[in-house]
């Protein structure tokens, strides 16, 4: 293997942060590096300053051991760099060869596309992924992982020869993840080099050769994969040993029953789901991908109401018709797809965190206090590790593990009895993961009433008290909180007329 990249010394710093403290990167040809570290270490920063995007303030960037200028993305892509973006760039509406093509179309005389062309060279790409995918869909029809492919086969048709990929995985569920997987050992035996971020440690074993960690913006370490523990890899991580113990799970039967739902439908997507959650319970919905579990959060949140069945908040019938109904019953929904819903992107820190809570800091007239929101917004990026500068700094500032965090630290403040939390440690690193275990687990002794959805199984192990199991829009079991995996996996597959 050679030395393909080299990054030296790599300095850059934004106001009020010194985001990369000369940091030294290598990658070879045929090799999947990982980079590692919590969120905020500077991960993102590095690949913009590889792929054009940033300028670093100093330092110097080699390939094939020549030192090169990247003042553009244009430059870096020019020089075979390619970068898959955590956020998906493609046009919907246009083909999978639009999209690859887009911008340098293959033409024929009179400057007509030549369609015929573009979609021959895109079938080309696409096999050599061994992807059975027809360049003429429209990228619309295709699932979120396809998607990503077709941003693999894109940037390949600049004939990169670095692969930059920032979380690839987050969206995708197993199958998807072995498909990616096998794409990218193809890729590494044709000798391309990946970068590969990631918050799974799991993955990481799996897939790379290298891994290198960072912490505050500065390097830490590179080790091989193969040779080293992955306590190790977090400890280098983290600055520190994680000790992660499992709660005791509590008495809860003389708990009050804070929710009760009753043969909730809704389509093919929920059939007759029933169950009750007490105070101080934490639930866990444990299922496969499209198993309907977001789909049952939505009904019960209002955000897309059941025709039939029932819900009951402390006893009583309640009607939930839109989210404000089920925010005014004491309900409140962290969604999956938190940067749509949770943030407002230009506004700082203080106000994002506080403003769940603002009615709660207003005196009789109405006048906020803003010394005590300020206070609570110091307390909460104390408590969630949450990387800036300040309370001042706006949302759309911060990396994204850490505008994570502001949604959830806006969602445990929020007056709510009954908190559903959607695949809440998505994209977030090991330590700040800890923590958000440990104020559910604080939160749930406080006597709110809690379900949380993990496509992550030790997750869903480590956090509930119960489990409740779903397949295929029907809830197929609720196991109590030490079930096995095995015994949670049965569930999940126990497609109707199979059951036993
Ligand atoms: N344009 C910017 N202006 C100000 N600060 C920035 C800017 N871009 C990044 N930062 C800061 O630089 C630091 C490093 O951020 P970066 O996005 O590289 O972290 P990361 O390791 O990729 O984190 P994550 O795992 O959350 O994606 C963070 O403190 C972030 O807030």
């Amino acid at each position: 293997m050679n030395g393909l990249v080299r990054m030296e010394g790599i300095d850059k710093r934004f106001p009020g942060v010194h985001a990369l403290k000369s940091v030294d990167f290598d990658l070879r040809a045929g090799e999947v590096h990982a980079l590692m570290g919590e969120n905020g270490a500077g991960k993102s920063t590095l690949m913009k300053c590889l792929s054009g995007v940033y300028q670093p303030d100093a330092g110097r960037i080699l390939i094939d051991g020549q030192a090169v200028a990247l003042p553009t993305p244009k430059a870096a892509q020019d020089l075979g760099i390619g970068i898959i973006h955590q956020e998906l760039a493609l046009m919907r509406d246009l083909t999978v060869a639009q999209n690859i093509w887009i911008g340098r179309e293959p033409r024929l005389s009179f400057g007509r596309i030549d369609e015929a062309r573009q979609n021959a060279e895109a079938a080309a790409i696409l096999s050599r992924m061994n992807l059975g995918i027809d360049p003429r869909t429209p990228v619309s029809r295709l699932t979120i992982a396809h998607q990503q492919m077709v941003e693999i086969a894109k940037a390949l048709s600049y004939r990169s020869r670095v692969l930059i990929m920032d979380e690839p995985t987050a969206a995708l569920n197993d199958a998807e993840i072995a498909e990616l997987f096998a794409i990218i050992a193809r890729l590494r035996a044709e000798g391309v080099g990946i970068i590969y971020i990631s918050h799974k440690m799991d993955e990481i074993r799996r897939i790379s050769d290298r891994v290198t960690v960072m912490r505050d913006g500065a390097h830490v370490g590179t080790v091989a994969a193969a040779e080293t523990p992955i306590a190790r890899i977090i400890a280098m991580m983290v600055g520190r040993e994680l000790t992660d113990e499992k709660a005791a799970i509590p008495d809860l039967s003389a708990a009050e029953t804070a929710l009760e739902v009753r043969d909730l439908s809704r389509g093919p997507e929920l059939r007759g789901i029933s169950f009750s959650l007490r105070r101080g319970e934490i639930l866990g919905f444990a299922g496969l991908m499209g198993a309907g579990r977001t789909e049952l959060a939505r009904a019960i949140f209002g955000a897309e109401p059941a025709d039939a069945g029932r819900i009951l908040v402390h006893g009583r019938e309640v009607s939930i018709r839109s989210p404000a109904d089920a925010v005014r019953e004491g309900i409140g929904y962290l969604s999956e797809d938190r940067k749509h819903y949770g943030l407002a992107l230009g506004m700082d820190l203080r106000a994002n965190i506080a403003m769940a809570s603002l009615p709660r800091h207003a005196d009789a007239i109405g006048r906020i206090d803003e010394q005590a929101l300020g206070r609570i917004a110091r307390d909460y990026i104390e408590r969630l590790r949450i990387r800036t500068p300040g309370d001042w700094q706006e949302v759309r500032l911060l990396s994204g593990g850490n505008q994570q965090k502001v949604v959830i630290a806006k969602w445990l403040l929020r007056d709510c009895d009954i908190l559903i939390f959607d695949e809440p440690t998505r994209g977030i690193d090991v330590g700040a993961k800890a923590e958000i275990y440990r104020l559910l687990g604080d939160l749930a002794a406080g006597g709110k009433a809690i379900i949380v959805i993990s496509s992550e199984l030790p997750e869903v192990l480590r956090l509930s008290h119960r489990i409740a199991v779903m397949c295929e829009g029907r809830l197929t079991g609720i196991l109590p909180g030490g079930a096995s995996q095995e015994a949670i996996m049965e569930l999940a597959t126990q497609r109707e007329g199979a059951a036993a």
